[in-house]
């Protein structure tokens, strides 16, 4: 019998013009690579030296940021033809896993509406297990969400029998719904658990006398004293039992279980990878899914039929056995209009996944991901045992307590199976170790968001989420597993150059620092270091400018984004480049002579009601005083500096124009985009504005810059 597909693969008709535009442009880099080099060989000087590092290092991340671009394929799946591939009895069981790790940080509040979503999937509720992961080991947690498993009896009939679309509660009552004859009582239900768990968190911990319920006494007890997060034993709670526990209409629910693994001082935890895997034992000992879901606690679902769209790929006659996984892009509901801090990532979570699925596979972005079980604990090839031991525990739960102890990690985890340790981003390094052992994976975009979490609204949040980004990255990019030496041996050549481009990105700070500094501090002195406007060089510089930031807008138009949008995440690169990006860097050296262990901060999701005020009204969030917004501030501070005495030459000596106009121009550029900052040393008086003492000192170190260079020109 003829069985309608479910799903399709294209490649995108845009990469011709893509390929186009990468050989125009290299010929261009080639022309300026030479240019460069007849400087360094007639004149050299510091400065020509600088400035063909800074457009080798430049020019080498443009070139791999193409690689995204050359074979761009978008699949599509048809969970409408389900039905009559596979029978609803035959589908596989599901396991999702949801990882938090700081109560304070991750309102237990939020957490729950995430496992709600989930638990209220349009899957058969028989084989769908939900796990959620707390390496905060908090009883304001565990509290949470056995009162939310309370009202999920009551929210999960609700939703399917209005067939509601938003099944994150804290969504759906924050929306006008349409009012159905029970939409108040499940209201006030909502509003109720809210309360009791607002309160418990207000008082900061629980008093296990004024808890009712003796199952929940049980579990809260088990925090006995010299319990701390950092070290403690297993906990897990069954708190939901597929085939005991019913819905208020008496239909079955899916299991729910709180699992806060072992930890002790003196182990190492490895962060999310860590609870990921334990998790992944933990889940094969209960559940045993062959296919689980992992989200972060913020990352409610969007989208109730979303497991049904996974498994357009995993199941029926043409499905890839070799498929690892299916990513999901993450999307956010809280970016203000124009996404001031270029939270979105509007390339790398559209165009570059795509891209990378048309070169062998997408990259684990750590949250929405479907992964086939089987692909973390075995090779493609070799069959390889899930247990060092022979299971002569008896009882299911005293083996998953065993499972998820510290001592369990003594073994092949984290190197060969499971999510990957070593390094701060735990995502992007298995994805990639996964297809270096030969296994796929694809990418699924659908119009409707399946996912939605939060971006970081103040800029120091950003700021330091991009340091352990990109120090993660480097961990990996300059590790014996770096793409250009490793996986070289194993993946398409042009997706090494996609991965190599991630790993390598935190040298993208060379560039911006040369760039925001050395013609700034030439121009102060009077000294032209690049071609006049009259010269015919100058007219390289000027395509390569103008094309490059020309089709990086064209490639956010075609992604759907207006042109605010677009510059906020050119502005962005400028501010990681001088801020973030060098840090990551100084960290992997730091932490590669052991002067410095790396840790995961968790990014916090709270946000006070005059925060995001500030945040929706487009405003920047300094606040804080960092040495990541200190370095800001310096750079935007010289530019000033810079623009003002360029001007002012140029306009009184029209001689000087046509040398020193590629160096005005580079220190408008700076001023321009560094207009928010300004903003915030000076103009403003909000709690938001840059603290007075990060402005001053940035203006210190500044004017010394400024001086310094003035005795070296
Ligand atoms: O020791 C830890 C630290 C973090 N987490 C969880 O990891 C997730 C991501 O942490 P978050 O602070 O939100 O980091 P982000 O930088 O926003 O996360 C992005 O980057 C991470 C590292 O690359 C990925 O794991 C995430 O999926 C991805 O969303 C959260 O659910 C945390 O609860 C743990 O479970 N244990
Ligand atoms: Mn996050």
């Amino acid at each position: 019998m003829h069985k309608p597909p479910l799903n399709t693969r294209k490649p995108s008709p845009t990469r011709w013009f893509h390929r186009l535009y990468t050989l125009v442009s290299l010929i261009a880099i080639s022309a300026l690579v030479y240019r460069h080099c007849c400087n360094i060989i007639y004149s050299p000087t510091f400065t020509t030296f600088l400035l063909f590092i800074a457009d080798l290092v430049a020019s080498f991340l443009w070139v791999t940021w193409q690689a995204f671009f050359m074979n761009p394929v978008h699949h599509k799946v048809f969970p409408e033809n389900l039905p009559q591939v596979a029978d609803k009895s035959e589908y596989p069981r599901l396991d999702v896993f949801v990882c938090t790790a700081d109560p304070f940080k991750e309102p237990p509040l939020g957490v729950v509406n995430t496992v709600l979503s989930v638990l209220a999937y349009d899957y058969p509720m028989e084989k769908l297990s939900v796990y959620l992961s707390d390496d905060g080991g908090s009883q304001l947690t565990l509290f949470a969400l056995t009162e939310a498993a309370k009202f999920a009896r009551h929210w999960l009939p609700y939703c399917k029998k209005y067939n509601v679309m938003d099944r994150c509660p804290q969504v759906y009552f924050g929306n006008d719904t349409s009012l159905f004859p029970d939409t108040n009582d499940i209201q006030s239900m909502y509003e109720d658990m809210k309360t009791t768990i607002q309160n418990v968190m207000d008082q900061g911990a629980i008093n296990v006398d004024q808890v009712k319920d003796t199952r929940t006494i049980k579990a809260l007890r088990k925090w006995t004293v010299g319990f701390t997060r950092q070290h403690h034993p297993t906990i897990i709670e069954v708190l939901l039992k597929s085939a005991q526990d019913k819905d208020v209409t008496g239909q079955y629910m899916p299991n729910l279980f709180y699992v806060a693994r072992e930890k002790n001082k003196a182990i190492p935890h490895h962060f999310k990878a860590g609870a990921l895997n334990a998790l992944i034992r933990a889940s094969s000992v209960i559940t045993n899914a062959p296919i689980f879901l992992t989200l972060d606690c913020d990352m409610y679902s969007n989208d109730p039929k979303t497991p049904l769209r996974a498994l357009c790929h995993f199941i029926g006659p043409k499905a890839d056995p070799k498929l690892a996984f299916i990513q999901f892009p993450q999307r956010f509901d809280n970016l203000n209009r124009n996404d001031i801090y270029s939270g979105q990532y509007v390339l790398e979570t559209g165009a570059c996944i795509a891209g990378m699925d048309g070169l062998g596979g997408t990259n684990f972005m750590g949250t929405g991901g479907f992964f086939r079980r089987q692909a973390l604990i075995e090779y493609p090839t070799k069959p390889h045992s899930l247990w060092n031991e022979p299971k002569e525990y008896g009882d299911t739960m005293a083996l998953a307590h065993h499972v998820t102890s510290c001592s369990y990690e003594n073994t092949k985890w984290g190197s060969e199976i499971g999510f990957r340790y070593g390094v701060l981003v735990e995502d992007i390094y298995t994805g990639y170790r996964l297809q270096c052992l030969g296994w796929r994976s694809v990418a699924c975009d659908p119009t409707r968001a399946a996912f939605l979490g939060k971006v970081a609204i103040t800029l120091n949040d950003v700021l330091s989420q991009s340091n352990r980004w990109y120090m993660g990255l480097l961990q990996v990019g300059l590790s014996k597993f770096s793409p250009v030496t490793y996986g070289i041996k194993f993946l398409n050549p042009v997706q090494v150059m996609c991965y190599a481009h991630y790993n390598l990105r935190a040298f993208w700070s060379i560039p911006v620092i040369i760039y925001a500094l050395l013609p700034q501090l030439a121009l102060i002195n009077s000294l032209p270091i690049f071609p006049k406007v009259s010269d015919p060089w100058f007219s390289l510089y000027a395509f390569l400018f103008v094309g490059s930031h020309g089709k990086d807008f064209l490639d956010y138009a075609l992604a759907g984004s207006a042109f605010k949008k677009w510059w906020n995440s050119r502005r962005m690169w400028l501010i990681l480049g001088c801020s973030s990006f060098p840090f990551s860097i100084l960290d992997w050296f730091l932490t590669s002579i052991g002067m410095s262990t790396c840790d995961f901060n968790v990014t916090s999701k709270v946000s006070d009601s005059e925060l995001s005020k500030r945040y929706e009204k487009g405003v920047f969030e300094f606040g804080v005083e960092s040495p990541l917004l200190l370095m800001v501030s310096i750079a935007a501070t010289v530019n000033l500096v810079a623009f003002l005495v360029g001007m002012k030459k140029v306009l009184t000596d029209n001689a000087r124009f046509d040398e020193l106009f590629v160096q005005v121009f580079i220190a408008g550029f700076g001023v321009v985009n560094s207009w928010p900052i300004y903003e915030g040393m000076v103009l403003r008086g909000d709690k938001g504005k840059m603290p007075a003492k990060v402005t001053l000192k940035s203006v210190c170190v500044a004017l010394f810059i400024c001086f310094l260079f003035s005795l070296a020109f």
